[in-house]
Parts: structure tokens; C-alpha cells; sequence
């Protein structure tokens, strides 16, 4: 059987059923089963992620028993199937549903002769196949057209227009450039560039930042330089945060949400390895992450422990230069890399969100020296989370003061989704 079908299929069932998210499932099956092409791998598991409302909108119509009558590994392979005939053009018919047809022999090898016929009444069909009628329900044809859960459009046409939220859920439907952050402690940008350039990699300069490039070309993370940690692969929103909390050299600096370390090592680079960044984070295993990071970087002014941000931790009083909030949210920015967000339910506890929010950028405030500087960020767009959340903490705390605020989006942008607000504590004793 073909490797890299099994490995996109395996990495899908993860998702699916053990709620695995998709970058971490695609990189466990690539160790185990070694396909020939992990760029198809990718293509075809985030293409099944992002578009998986529409693609079962239309199972739904092709089968007499409806979508509820499938289980997971049939409809995954039918899901792989649909998305390889509509939307891969290099995949020859034959082969999409051949494969698909292997795929059933080994995973539920009672439901073969289902799945070809479905994969046939979609080549014979496809043409009459319809979205929802937008005139009777715009939410749903939304959902359903760019397969985003119900409850996203809706909270988007709260506060964008209509042409706005369509544009922003296309953008997030779109495959992200490769970015990677200079480690400036390491080598000089000219000469990443020209390293790059010499292994084959397409570069250009970033928009936002410095020091960041984007990168075209295979197998980045195997190469010497990455393993040496001349770079790191990350989002220009992320670095712009690590730019808006602007580190001085000797600073105390307090990460108060930092695995698994990205704006921590950022901030860290920016210090040249000078003064001290104490980054925490609620769960202990996650902090080894960022030691390990630390480490291939180069970085030693780094020191871990593990604190829920919610409390206050009196030895830290008014210590820091600068805290940073990187407060856990919903994610709604970074469904390009994460299209399995775009499902989520409406749960409670995501509803309590900007109420924890509220409640770690309101403890860990109490670090900030006079003068110095608190940042909040998230990673999604949802004003509910954001601007609320930080006027409210500015409402309640006059010692502080917004500096600015600034919102990326993926349309806008052509970054992940990202809400950053700088504030100042005033100069007087408290
Ligand atoms: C958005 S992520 C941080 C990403 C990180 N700053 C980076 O750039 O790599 C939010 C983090 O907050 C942590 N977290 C959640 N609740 C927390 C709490 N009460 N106290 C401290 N950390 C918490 C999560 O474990 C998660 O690692």
C-alpha cells in the first residue's frame, strides 16, 4: 500500500478520534511509516482538515444512510478520496480511487465495496452537487463553503461585514509560507541567506521583522543549520510580539504563559544573552520543551519553573522590566496551521476564557516594575478575548496606560491571526 496515503490516513484518524493536533499527528506518522513525499502527506491531511465541512456536506448527499451511518475510518478514507478527486490534480483518477480502495482493504475491509461506489457516485455526480441555499441561511452556506464551525461566522459578522469575514476565512483556508527567525546570538543574516541559498532554499526578507526570513524548499528541519540553531521556524506575528515587548540588554523579563518557548527564546535572542527572563508556565513538562530550545539556541539567560499565572507570586513584585501575557486562548488566528480549530464546539470553558485572561494579566501585572512594561497577546480573533480584555484590566488598574494595539489578520497581513497590546505602568511608587 501506498506509504504516504497510509501516513496522510493515519495522521487524520488521529486527529479525529484522539484529538491529536495535526501538525504533532502528521510528524508521529512520518517517523513511523517513512512515506516517500511528505509534501503530498501535508497537501492532502490539511486538505481534508479545511475543508472537511464541505467535504461531508457532500457525503452526506451521496450516500442513501446519510454521513451519521459511517464510522471513522470509513469516512476518513472517503473524506481522502473526495479531497484527492476535486482538489488534487495531480492525482489521476484511477489512482484516487484505487488507493482509496486499498486503504478500506486494511482499515475496515468490510466497507470497500461502499467506498468505491461512493467515489464513483462523486465523479458521476459532482457537477449537480450543491452548497446550502445562501438565501435561506447565510451562516450555514458560510460554514459549509469555507468549513468553519457555525459559531465562528457568527461571532465574525458580529463585528466584520460579510465580504470581510469571507476574505478572512479564505485567508485562513490558505497554506502558510515557511518563516524562520535569524538566530542573531549564532550567525549574521547575510550569511544564513547565503547558507540557505546554497542547499537550494528559496529566501526573501520578511515583512514585519528583521530578523525574519521566509523560505521555500524541502526538509528545512534536517539540515545542519537548523540542528546547529542558526534559525527557528516561526510566524512573523509571533516575532512582532517579541519586537512589541522590545527587551533591553540586562532587563528582567517574566514570560508568564511561555511553552513551549517561542516568544521566550525570541525575546532571549533580542537580549543577546544578557540579563534574566524567568518564563513560566502552568504545566512542568511543557517547560522542558523550552530548556531544550534554550539549549540547541544557544541561549543561557533562560531560567523555567512552573507557576499558574493566575496567582500572584509575591517574591516577584514589582522585579520586572517587562512581563509578558502570551495568554492560552481560543486560536482563531492559527487555523492555517491548526485547520482542526475551526471545529471546535462552543464549549464552557471556552466561554470562561477572557475570564482567565483577565485573570493572569491582572496577577502577573503586579510584577511590573514603575515604568516598565506589561504586554498582552493571543492568538486568535476574537474581540472577546482581546480588546475586552485589556480594557477591562486597563479600566480597573489607572497605573497603567495603553501604548498600542495592534491586530494582525490573515488577510490583511498574510500572518497567523494575532492581537498585541502594549501598556506602561506610570513611573510613581505604587
Ligand atoms: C498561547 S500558549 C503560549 C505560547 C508561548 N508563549 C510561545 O510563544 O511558545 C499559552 C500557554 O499558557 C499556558 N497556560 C494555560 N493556563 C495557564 C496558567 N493558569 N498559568 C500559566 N500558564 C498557563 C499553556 O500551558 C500554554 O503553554
Amino acid at each position: 500500500m501506498d506509504a504516504n496515503r497510509k501516513t496522510a490516513y493515519l495522521s487524520l484518524v488521529d486527529v479525529e478520534s484522539k484529538k491529536a493536533f495535526s501538525n504533532l499527528a502528521i510528524n508521529h506518522q512520518v517517523i513511523i511509516n517513512k512515506p516517500n513525499s511528505q509534501g503530498f502527506v501535508r497537501e492532502l491531511v490539511y486538505g481534508v482538515l479545511e475543508s472537511k465541512l464541505t467535504l461531508d456536506y457532500y457525503i452526506d448527499q451521496l450516500l442513501n444512510d446519510g454521513i451519521e451511518s459511517l464510522k471513522i475510518p470509513e469516512l476518513t478514507i472517503i473524506r481522502m478520496g473526495i479531497y484527492q478527486l476535486g482538489c488534487m490534480n495531480s492525482v489521476p483518477e484511477y489512482a484516487a480511487v484505487n488507493e482509496s480502495v486499498m486503504l478500506a482493504k486494511k482499515y475496515c475491509r468490510s466497507k470497500s465495496g461502499l467506498i468505491n461506489g461512493v467515489l464513483r457516485e462523486y465523479l458521476n455526480k459532482k457537477m449537480q452537487l450543491r452548497l446550502p441555499d445562501r438565501a435561506d441561511d447565510e451562516v450555514k452556506y458560510l460554514s459549509i463553503k469555507y468549513s468553519y464551525a457555525p459559531w465562528i461566522v457568527e461571532l465574525w459578522l458580529e463585528y466584520y461585514n460579510v465580504d470581510f469575514v469571507e476574505e478572512l476565512m479564505r485567508a485562513g483556508n490558505e497554506t502558510p509560507p515557511m518563516t524562520i527567525r535569524l538566530n542573531w546570538l549564532k550567525i549574521m543574516k547575510k550569511d544564513l541567506i547565503a547558507k540557505l541559498e546554497e542547499q537550494g532554499f528559496e529566501v526573501s526578507e520578511g515583512k514585519l521583522c528583521q530578523n525574519a526570513l521566509n523560505v521555500k524548499g524541502n526538509r528545512l528541519l534536517e539540515t545542519e543549520m537548523y540542528k546547529l540553531g542558526m534559525f527557528t521556524p516561526q510566524d512573523e506575528s509571533s516575532m512582532l510580539v517579541a519586537e512589541k515587548v522590545a527587551p533591553k540588554h540586562g532587563e528582567t523579563v517574566m514570560d508568564v504563559c511561555a511553552a513551549p518557548g517561542g516568544k521566550t527564546t525570541a525575546i532571549a535572542e533580542r537580549m543577546n544573552n544578557t540579563g534574566k527572563i524567568i518564563a513560566s508556565d502552568i504545566y512542568r513538562r511543557k517547560l522542558d520543551l523550552i530548556d531544550k530550545e534554550a539549549r540547541r539556541l544557544g541561549i543561557t539567560n533562560i531560567e523555567t519553573r512552573s507557576w499558574d499565572a493566575t496567582r500572584v507570586d509575591s517574591s516577584m513584585l514589582h522585579r520586572a522590566d517587562r512581563v509578558l501575557v502570551d495568554a492560552p486562548c481560543s486560536g482563531l488566528g492559527v487555523v492555517r496551521r491548526k485547520p482542526e480549530i475551526k471545529y471546535k464546539a462552543f464549549t464552557e470553558e471556552m466561554d470562561l476564557l477572557p475570564k482567565k485572561q483577565l485573570a493572569i494579566l491582572s496577577a502577573s501585572s503586579n510584577y511590573v516594575k514603575p515604568g516598565g512594561t506589561l504586554v498582552y497577546s493571543t492568538c486568535t480573533i476574537n474581540p472577546a478575548e482581546n480588546e475586552k480584555v485589556t480594557d477591562a484590566f486597563l479600566k480597573r488598574n489607572p497605573s497603567f496606560e495603553k501604548v498600542e494595539r495592534t491586530l494582525l489578520l490573515p488577510n490583511i497581513n498574510g500572518t497567523d491571526g494575532f492581537f498585541i497590546c502594549v501598556m506602561k505602568r506610570d513611573d510613581s511608587l505604587l
